[in-house]
């Protein structure tokens, strides 16, 4: 046996298919290597799951030191793919130096089984073995979160059987292994361990969005962009307490949005940079607006479900269009969280749409007039109407004018009574804030305004024809029915009823970023 290159010449011509023996000649070479385990465990094995003809052909010639039924992996296999008729063996393989290679041969698996089984390596782990009666490393290893994937009781093994607790890391696969029953350990372990866990990280998932709009709040994020801090800096710069300044750095550290430096400083990480207010892909203003304006609404979800109300008028007792009429501040926090949110998907439209023999466009509560004015951006021959609530074009006004002159005019009124004419018109996330009966008044009023053969563009998410598919537009249904009455996400087959009830014809459907759509239609 020639040890030195790790099994890959003791294994019997055709015993297994030669994707089996790369793998298992390189996990051989991870176990003869040998790994430190996490609280200084000691090394075990190294395991991995194979898909022999016979069990009997895979060990001919192998230096095997001993063999036993497998309980926890067949139970896996016959739960995960409905499995019968199928067995699976464990055998220790002795690759020297102390150590052993613990292969799982499973016989009698369909392909399919054994193909996704590879891709995925359920069962390519390290193991460490933890001393009976000290099982502290199973929480630590929750903590630096690896996610429970498994485990069982294996009779069989060594002399008292052995209690086996996998767990899936970043990239690596582990497994703890203790002599004897840890029936408890394994029973919080299995019994919904994982489930209670991701339970509740999605139930502190408002912790999260605070801890976001805080830092885009207090100015962490802005003032980090500028530069690294340190903890002192930082919190002179924000006129904060820098204990309390520190502790939501330690959140924000974890969440992926700042990090060390050298020298104790603090950087932003490319994620956070994008609740800065001057990045390119700054998402300052949706941090205000869905950890401030809408967090309260979002609260009353129950009454939301319950009721033919809005959460948004439930919380603040109005609707959002006219809160926001007499509301400034928070209008203006609206409007950035607007075109900061859609900032790539505008640019994308503009590069999309034809815009030849285009005169005007003219966005129908275009907002801050950010899509128009990449539109006019794009295409030097067209000018550009933007129409909104009177507050809303009043307060866009002077950035436009000083930026596109006379090429863009502004228009205040109200899309259910009229809406002025183009060539193109625009409805960039209009439809989905209104029930099927409003948007078929909108899309009239738009019909009305222009002659047969005028286009319009329509942007908006889809919800997917098959409820079971996930979709961005699925969440931001429930915020449309939150935040406003009628609000919803709609399927393309939904737009293109309403557009047609209305005397638009849907001639094109195009893909935007962030599962937004481009619907393009013209006039009949
Ligand atoms: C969700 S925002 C979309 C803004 C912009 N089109 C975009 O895609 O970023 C909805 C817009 O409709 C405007 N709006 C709401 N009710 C309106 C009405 N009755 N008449 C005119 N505009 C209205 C709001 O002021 C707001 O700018």
């Amino acid at each position: 046996m020639k040890r030195g290159n790790v099994l890959t010449t003791d294994i019997a011509p055709g015993a297994l298919s030669a994707a089996d023996v790369l793998r298992v000649s390189g996990m051989a070479q991870i176990a003869r290597d040998g790994r430190r385990g996490p609280c200084g465990l000691r090394f075990d094995h190294v395991g991995l799951l194979v898909f022999p003809a016979s069990v009997e052909a895979a060990l001919e010639g192998l230096p095997v030191l001993r063999t036993l039924p497998s309980v926890v992996v067949k139970d896996r296999l016959a739960k995960r793919y409905g499995l019968t008729g199928f067995d699976v063996t464990i055998a220790h393989i002795d690759v020297g130096h102390g150590r052993s290679l613990e292969l799982f041969l499973a016989t009698g698996c369909p392909e399919e089984v054994a193909d996704d089984e590879r891709l995925h390596g359920r069962e390519t782990h390290l193991a460490f073995e933890a001393p009976v009666g000290d099982l502290g490393v199973l929480e630590t290893l929750r903590a630096d979160g690896f996610v429970p994937d498994g485990g069982g009781f294996n009779p069989a093994e060594g002399t008292t059987g052995r209690s086996v607790f996998y767990f899936r890391g970043d990239g690596d696969r582990l497994e703890i292994v203790v002599d004897g029953t840890a029936a408890a350990e394994l029973e919080q372990h299995l019994g919904g361990g994982q489930e209670r866990r991701r339970m509740l990280e999605m139930l502190t998932g408002a912790w999260t969005t605070q801890a976001l709009r805080a830092a885009a709040e207090l100015g962490i994020a802005d003032r980090l962009f500028d530069g690294d801090l340190t903890l002192d800096e930082l919190a002179q710069a924000i006129g904060a307490p820098a204990d309390r300044v520190g502790r939501l750095v330690r959140y924000l550290r974890h969440l992926g949005v700042v990090e060390d430096t050298s020298g104790a400083r603090i950087a932003l990480t490319t994620l956070g940079a994008t609740l800065a207010r001057d990045s390119r892909h700054s998402l300052h203003g949706v941090a205000l607006l869905y950890g401030g304006l809408f967090y309260r609404s979002f609260g009353e979800l129950p009454g939301t479900v319950r009721s033919a109300t809005s959460g948004f008028e439930l919380a603040y007792g109005s609707a959002p269009f006219d809160f926001l009429e007499t509301d400034a501040d928070q209008a203006e926090v609206f409007r950035r969280a607007m075109s900061d949110q859609c900032r790539d998907v505008f640019d994308a439209i503009a590069g999309r749409l034809d815009l030849s023999g285009i005169g005007t466009v003219t966005d129908i509560g275009g907002g801050s007039g950010a899509l128009l004015g990449r539109i006019l951006d794009i295409a030097p021959h067209t000018t550009g109407v933007l129409f909104d609530t009177p507050a809303t074009v009043t307060a866009a006004q002077a950035e436009l004018a000083a930026r596109y002159g006379t090429r863009i005019s502004t228009v205040g009124g109200d899309l259910f009574t009229q809406v002025p004419a183009g060539d193109l018109l625009i409805l960039s996330r209009i439809l989905h804030d209104w029930d099927d009966e409003q948007c078929a008044r909108i899309l009239s009023r738009c019909r009305e305004a222009v002659p047969a053969g005028a286009r319009l563009a329509v942007v908006e998410r889809l919800l997917p024809d098959e409820p079971g598919q996930r979709s961005l537009a699925t969440a931001w249904d429930v915020h449309m029915m939150v935040n406003n009455v009628g609000g919803q996400e709609r399927t393309l087959d939904g737009y293109r009823r309403l557009m047609l009830a209305a005397g638009f014809s849907l001639v094109s459907q195009s893909g935007l970023p962030l599962e937004v759509h481009l619907l393009e239609a013209i006039a009949v």
